[in-house]
């Protein structure tokens, strides 16, 4: 994307306040006017007040200066407000847009990517580019009429001065653009050191144990200097180019200034112009010199963006998980079938090589295989959070595709090899959307075998169970993630060594459950264990990225057949 259609598209963001906009510049019209009178009334007050020992006038123009001075305030509280109110609603789209956008993304985004580094990325790009509509921001915009009517101010006073406030100009334009691309070079430096530093802070949080228990703290304290000194040395570095155009900005209004002071000095001895006209016309200059630094300086504000426009509208515009289908399911559950399905995750490294197997409605089916066959593999295409490169998965008769995936992913309960528990008590990890039946969500935990844990608690289904359920078992966890996918009730049940975790007694409960209790629902079973095959109506096995089918039946013709079929385990 090109510089200009990322710059009209980050202040696209100020389009839906155009309305808030024109009163704002009301606001700074109006302030622009009291700023105008004010110079002359002090003219006034110079000139005729005191020089002209007036004191009717002294006292008349203090009194409208007083009141010029209050309506000023006033109007600057309501812009505040104003804008406040615009900064705050843009960031809030902008942020909620990118929130949307991270709900939907492909799987395939989150797998070399923390979550301290995405939120890190997208707190740090929504806040530069909702900057674009932050007040000093927008103002800038405005004040090409304050600029215009301090010109006019000097104008009337003295054309001659104005020449030299105007020689400012080009100066300014000209440290503005050297620093503004040494900026936005740096600025790109900075949000790459800091997607890396939260990428390595998150990956030690999440890895605190074996920290601890491989007693990595010195070579973690070192990583963390270094990374920071980088970081800080980027930042330091950043603000350095803010401060340096702010001293140049500086030194070039005083620069115009003293010229003033001179040159109008000259001219007052000259009497070619008042005292009084000399302070209105300095004040007129300052009217004329700031607006024009905030404008020129809006390309530094650009250059601080860019990257990070980049970097969001890139995010903003990534592919979205395929869901183009309109068709809709009709059996419940309806036939699936993979036909001759090939896939890989990495280029020329294939895990799936013409897969062909299929699942009758009601049929229950294990899939057995060692570790890093693709069993898991099948599932993630099944549930569509990957499409095969070659061949076609159907849903009575029909490819997958076809069908909205919202629709399409009602129709499986998952309990995956790893299933996340969320930061809520047990009831809100079971009942994921709060609007079960009780009824109901008792029944899950009863099969599930939940309901013997929670009489042990006292907190009961409030209990808070902590980060991905840091504070139950591994049995208790997968017990309710099974909770929750029984609850669920969707036609298919899928079950990624679903019960590895579980003792004994309740794993043969929940098996015996699966083949007996099932009745009409298609169950799709990856499993280590003999014992799990026993009942289902078909077993699979993942061997070289293809799957070989054995339809016996009988534990010992399962056993043989697997130990032919060898590498299982
Ligand atoms: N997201 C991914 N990106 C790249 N490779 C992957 C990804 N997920 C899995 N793999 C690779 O694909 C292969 C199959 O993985 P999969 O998880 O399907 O195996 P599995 O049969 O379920 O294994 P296990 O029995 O250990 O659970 C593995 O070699 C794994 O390294």
């Amino acid at each position: 994307m090109k510089n200009r259609s990322i710059l009209n598209r980050t202040l696209s963001y100020l389009a839906p306040f155009k309305w808030k906009l024109a009163i704002a510049g009301l606001y700074l019209t109006f302030s622009t006017i009291i700023g105008f009178l004010q110079p002359l009334v002090i003219q006034k007050i110079t000139d005729e007040g005191m020089l002209g020992n007036n004191f009717s006038v002294l006292v008349g123009s203090v009194l409208i200066l007083a009141i010029l001075v209050i309506l000023g305030q006033i109007v600057e509280m309501a812009q505040t407000r104003l804008f406040v109110t615009i900064h705050i609603k843009s960031y809030y789209t902008i942020f909620q847009q990118a929130f949307k956008k991270l709900l939907r993304l492909k799987k395939s985004y989150f797998e070399d990517k923390n979550n301290a580094e995405v939120l890190n990325s997208i707190q740090m790009d929504v806040s530069q580019v909702a900057s674009v509509t932050d007040r000093y921001t927008v103002m800038s915009f405005f004040y090409i009429f304050r600029i215009i009517s301090g010109l006019a101010g000097l104008l009337i006073i003295s054309w001659k001065l104005t020449f030299i406030v105007l020689a400012m100009v080009p100066l300014k334009a000209f440290l503005v653009r050297g620093f503004s691309s040494r900026q936005e070079k740096m600025m790109n430096e900075v949000i790459e050191s800091n997607r890396d530093f939260s990428r390595w802070f998150g990956d030690n949080l999440e890895g605190i144990e074996e920290v601890k228990l491989w007693n990595l703290f010195a070579k973690r304290e070192e990583d963390f200097r270094l990374k920071q000194r980088v970081l800080l040395k980027l930042q330091k570095d950043n603000s350095m180019i803010d401060a340096w155009n702010s001293l140049w900005e500086a030194l070039l209004e005083w620069s115009v200034t003293i010229m003033l002071y001179l040159i109008g000095g000259i001219l007052i001895c000259r009497s070619e112009l008042t005292i009084g006209a000399v302070f209105a016309f300095v004040s007129y200059s300052w009217y004329v010199t700031g607006p024009v630094s905030a404008l020129l300086n809006l390309k530094m504000l650009f250059a601080r963006i860019m990257p990070s426009a980049k970097r969001l509208f890139k995010f903003l515009d990534m592919d979205l998980e395929t869901d183009e289908g309109t068709a809709h399911i009709t059996g419940c559950p309806p036939r699936l079938e993979f036909k001759n399905v090939t896939f890989a995750y990495q280029k020329n490294k294939p895990i799936l090589q013409g897969v062909n197997f299929h699942v009758e409605p009601g049929e229950k089916v294990a899939i057995i295989g060692a570790n890093g066959s693709g069993k898991s593999t099948i599932l993630n295409l099944l549930l569509r959070f990957y499409i095969p490169d070659k061949g076609e998965l159907t849903a009575d008769g029909l490819s997958v595709s076809q069908f909205p995936l919202t629709e399409y992913r009602l129709l499986f309960s998952v309990v995956s090899q790893e299933p996340y528990l969320f930061l809520d008590n047990i009831a809100g990890n079971i009942d994921l959307t709060g609007q079960a039946p009780p009824e109901k969500v008792r029944d899950a935990m009863q099969a599930s075998g939940v309901a013997g844990y929670i009489q042990r608690i006292p907190e009961g289904l409030n209990a808070q169970i902590g980060h991905n359920g840091a504070r139950l078992s591994g049995g208790e966890k997968q017990k309710l993630a099974v909770a929750r996918a029984l609850l669920k009730d969707a036609p298919i049940v899928i079950l990624d060594e679903a019960a590895s975790g579980f003792d004994v007694e309740s794993e043969a409960y929940l098996h015996d459950m699966i083949v007996n209790q099932m009745v009409g629902k298609s169950v799709i079973m990856i499993t280590h264990r003999y014992e799990n095959l026993n009942g289902m109506d078909r077993i699979y096995k993942l061997e070289n990225g293809r799957m070989i089918q054995h339809d016996q039946k009988s534990k010992h013709d399962i056993e043989s057949w697997v130990l032919k079929n060898k590498n299982y385990n």
